[in-house]
């Protein structure tokens, strides 16, 4: 694998020296021309007037400059080729299939799965490959998403709630599904990851741009230097080789940075998918270095979110039969997870219940914004059940009193960390549902990472005051936000941005979308629905909300090691003058031997040193620019002074060493 990826970044080096791709890196184009034009006088060594350097050196600093090219090719090609591999394995688990689209009449229709569109309902039973993206519209599967995720343990996937997105490819290992497809043919999750890691819509991001432009400046200055240089010295009665000018010129010019920039950002875009999170664009994962605040939400992220139902305590002078029965009616229909496990712990509880009043009654879903689901009867009694404040409101506004020992009640569950539902039926609230939920282990710790890395944590929860301060405290965020609507996230994000800074989210609910979108970098959940997918410019194939953390490290590692080779490129020249700049004029004047304070042994060797040290330089800090530097969390300041020491004062003092060691070996050659 890795004999092979090497093999095809070397081909890959020689095609890139094509001067059309060339031309999109003008540092080493310029090199590229340095080396077609010393290759000419190496052959016509009088081609721009009379000389008198020899062939020989003409022929070798040729060589050399080829060299550098070949070596920032290769840096590239090599950080495209882990991406080509993992395009190509995603490629094979896209196969054509066929399909069973269910046509309005009720009849199954088998079709091609390339021909399914948007709307399309397909069924897929066991041991069947689910044909495109969709959304499960009845039914509950587990799903083997191994092929997109890695993951082998299968998942459960089912109607309503925020786990009813499934992924074409990926394969049903037990049950039945009816699936309505969301994406139109192309355009499927599986072809936007194979472009995405393909490169092919891989784009300069605004930082890459704005540094290229300052290095391009930077070259441009030194060009103009060096073109004049031969006017001042021909003044002084001497003159200088092209060769010579040429080699001065590369030595000068950001090379090294200029030469690893691409590969640099591919790798960092690499490191993501490595993670297993696919970045829609190399621009959400440099945000990701940048953020200063992440918007959380609680249940599923803080939490493990498998808010069930554990306890039925009856409020007022209520019953807990009574109680029992418009809890159940409230949930008979509520497909979500807390819903469900409603009805599972009357059923353990031995509750009984009659349902035939439901018969005729419209089921009220549970929505975000009422933040309550239940159902209005065929008789006119109206049931709910949902967040207490919203439920004591509701009844408050059917002209109904609340109970006197439901406040105390409900300050027990949500002190305990749980969620209280109330339940009500017209103008009288029953009593409570305790809703269980545990804060997932080493939660802290992650938070007071972020903290040492400058970062600020906000919880949002829809949950109420207390419930969401003691989950708070528990988890260690540094603040939170209850009773939060979800229009209240995206006021939040706005907040936070109107002050200059820079936001992430993680969701994985329709309901969650707007904010993704809004956010700097919205991470969602593989597992969540397509609309939150499609808002996000994160996908986190896991489904594991807090990896928000490792991207936002990968992130800071990318700048940070872009920052860091700049320096260390900037310093390398810097001490690349004394040894060039001496040796060009004692080529001249052997008296300029004073200025030569590296002791290097000949002109030709020094200049040859120079040059052979810049080029080898590119591809020796090829590992680094693809592992990344190595990053502790730490202040930003902190990491701005260390780094400028060790790669400003490394990138001044390694040259020193590094040329003098090739000065010493060409001297014994020469
Ligand atoms: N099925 C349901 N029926 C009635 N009420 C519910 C139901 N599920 C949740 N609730 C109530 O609605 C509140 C908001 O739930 P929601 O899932 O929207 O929270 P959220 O905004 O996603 O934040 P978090 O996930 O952190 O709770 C919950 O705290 C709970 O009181
Ligand atoms: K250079
Ligand atoms: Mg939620």
């Amino acid at each position: 694998m890795e004999k092979e990826l090497i093999g095809n970044a070397i081909k890959a080096s020689f095609f890139k020296l094509d001067p059309r791709v060339m031309v999109k890196n003008p540092i080493m184009f310029i090199v590229e021309i340095g080396f077609a034009l010393t290759l000419l006088l190496a052959f016509i060594p009088s081609a721009f007037g009379s000389s008198e350097v020899n062939v020989w050196f003409n022929l070798t600093v040729s060589l050399i400059l080829l060299f550098t090219v070949l070596f920032a090719n290769f840096a590239e090609a090599l950080a495209e080729g882990r991406g080509m591999a993992q395009a190509n394995s995603l490629k094979n688990s896209k196969k054509e299939m066929t399909a069973n689209k269910l046509k309005p009449n009720g009849e199954i229709e088998k079709t091609d799965s390339a021909s399914l569109r948007k709307g399309d309902i397909v069924v897929v039973s066991q041991g069947e490959f689910i044909p495109g993206d969709g959304e499960i519209i009845s039914g509950l599967a587990s799903v083997d998403e191994s092929a997109i995720t890695g993951e082998s343990a299968p998942v459960i996937k089912e109607a309503g709630g925020d786990f009813n997105s499934v992924t074409g490819g990926t394969k049903v290992v037990s049950d039945q599904i009816k699936v309505r497809i969301t994406s139109e043919p192309g355009e499927s999750f599986l072809d936007k990851m194979i472009s995405l890691v393909e490169g092919a819509q891989r784009q300069k991001t605004p930082n890459e741009i704005a540094l290229n432009t300052v290095l391009t400046s930077l070259t441009l200055i030194f060009m103009i230097v060096v073109v004049t240089l031969p006017l001042f010295t021909n003044y002084l009665g001497f003159e200088l080789e092209i060769p010579v000018l040429i080699a001065l010129l590369v030595c000068l010019i950001p090379t090294t940075i200029g030469g690893l920039l691409s590969a640099i950002g591919i790798a960092g875009m690499d490191r993501v998918t490595q993670f297993n999170v696919i970045a829609m664009s190399g621009k959400a994962v440099e945000a990701a270095g940048d953020i200063n605040t992440i918007i959380l939400d609680k249940t599923g992220t803080i939490t493990f979110g498998n808010r069930m139902a554990s306890e039925f305590i009856p409020a007022g002078n209520h019953a807990m039969q009574d109680f029992a029965q418009w809890t159940a009616i409230s949930s008979l229909e509520d497909e979500t997870p807390e819903g469900r496990s409603v009805l599972e712990l009357l059923k353990k509880k031995q509750l009984s219940y009659q349902t035939d009043i439901a018969i005729g009654g419209t089921f009220i879903e549970f929505k975000a914004e009422t933040r309550m689901s239940g159902m209005d009867l065929a008789d006119g009694s109206v049931v709910r059940k949902g967040a207490v404040d919203a439920v004591k409101k509701w009844v408050i506004s059917q002209g109904g009193t609340i109970p006197s020992d439901l406040d105390k009640k409900t300050d027990e569950i949500s002190k305990a960390g749980g969620t209280p539902l109330a339940v009500a039926m017209n103008d009288q609230i029953f009593g409570l549902i305790y809703l269980k939920d545990t804060v997932k282990p080493g939660m802290k710790e992650r938070f007071d990472k972020l903290r040492s890395m400058g970062i600020k944590t906000v919880m949002c929860t829809g949950d109420n005051p207390l419930t969401a301060a003691t989950i708070a405290k528990e988890a260690g965020v540094d603040e939170f936000i209850a009773e939060c609507k979800p229009e209240d996230k995206i006021e939040v994000i706005k907040y936070e941005q109107s002050q200059g800074k820079l936001v992430a989210m993680t969701g994985d609910g329709t309901n969650d979308a707007p904010a993704l979108a809004q956010a700097d970098v919205g991470l969602a959940m593989n597992s969540g629905t397509a609309a939150a997918k499609e808002a996000a410019n994160m996908v986190d194939l896991d489904s594991n909300p807090t990896k928000i953390i490792e991207v936002v490290s990968i992130g800071k590692q990318l700048l940070m090691t872009r920052g860091a080779l700049t320096t260390f490129s900037i310093a390398n020249d810097i001490a690349k003058y004394f040894a060039i700049i001496p040796a060009m004029f004692m080529l001249a004047i052997p008296e300029m031997n004073v200025l030569n304070i590296m002791r290097l042994d000949s002109p030709i060797s020094a200049v040859l040193s120079a040059l052979i040290f810049n080029a080898i330089i590119i591809p020796v800090l090829i590992p680094l620019a693809m592992k990344g530097v190595s990053y502790k969390p730490m202040s930003s300041n902190a990491l701005l002074s260390r780094n400028l020491l060790i790669y400003g004062l490394g990138g001044v003092l390694v040259p020193f060493i590094g040329i003098k060691g090739i000065d010493v070996v060409l001297a014994m050659i020469l």
